[in-house]
C-alpha cells in the first residue's frame, strides 16, 4: 500500500517560482543541492538508498490537469493528459511524491510504452532517450496536511520534441537517512 503522504492535486495547482535568483537564498543549502540537480533523481536516489529504493505506483489515469499544469504544458484544462503518480521510496521510506502530466500527443510512437512504465521508474526511460531535453526548474513550497512544509520542484521534459510535466516533492524522510 502506498504510504499516505496526503498530497493531492490542490497542492500542485499553486504559484510556482523560477529557480532562478533571487529565489536561491531562500531555499536553505541542503534542500538547494536537490532542487537543483538535473541529473536522474532516481540514480542519485538508488544511490542514497545502496539500491533498496523501489518505484510505488500510487495512481494512474487520464484525468484533466490543473490550471497551473495545463499552463506550463501548454494545453487546455478541458483537455485530459495521462496522470502518473508514484513515491519514490528509500530505504522503506517515502523520499520523494511524484506527478507527471503526460498529454496525450505525447503519448505517440516510441513514447507509448510511459502508458505501461507501472513500477518502472519514469527517469529509466527519460535520461535514456537521446531525444530528451529538460526545461528550466520551477519551485514552491507546500503544507502537507501535517502542516510540515516542504519543497518542490517542476520542470517540463521533452522526448522527440514532444513535452511532459514532471512535478517532485521532496519529503521530510529524505534528510533523515541513516
Ligand atoms: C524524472 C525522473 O523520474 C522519477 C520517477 C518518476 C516516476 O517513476 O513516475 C517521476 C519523477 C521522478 O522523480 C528522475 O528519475 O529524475
Amino acid at each position: 500500500m502506498p504510504i499516505n503522504t496526503a498530497l493531492t492535486r490542490q497542492h500542485f495547482d499553486t504559484r510556482w517560482k523560477s529557480l532562478r535568483r533571487p529565489y536561491q537564498p531562500v531555499v536553505s543549502r541542503q534542500w538547494r543541492s536537490w532542487l537543483m540537480d538535473r541529473g536522474s533523481l532516481t540514480q542519485r536516489l538508488i544511490k542514497r538508498s545502496n539500491g533498496d529504493f523501489r518505484v510505488e505506483l500510487v495512481r494512474q489515469g487520464w484525468a484533466r490537469p490543473t490550471r497551473s499544469e495545463a499552463k506550463a504544458l501548454n494545453m487546455s484544462t478541458r483537455q485530459v493528459a495521462l496522470v502518473r503518480e508514484v513515491q519514490l521510496i528509500g530505504k522503506g521510506q517515502p523520499w520523494v511524491f511524484a506527478r507527471s502530466i503526460i498529454p496525450a500527443p505525447t503519448l505517440t510512437g516510441p513514447q507509448r510504452q510511459l502508458k505501461v512504465l507501472g513500477t518502472q521508474s519514469l527517469g529509466s526511460l527519460l535520461f535514456t532517450d537521446p531525444t530528451m531535453r529538460r526545461g528550466h526548474f520551477q519551485i514552491c513550497r507546500l503544507s502537507l496536511d501535517n502542516h510540515k512544509k516542504v519543497w518542490a520542484r517542476r520542470s517540463v521534459f521533452f522526448l522527440s520534441n514532444k513535452p511532459l510535466l514532471v512535478s517532485e516533492v521532496f519529503l521530510p524522510q529524505l534528510l533523515q537517512v541513516n
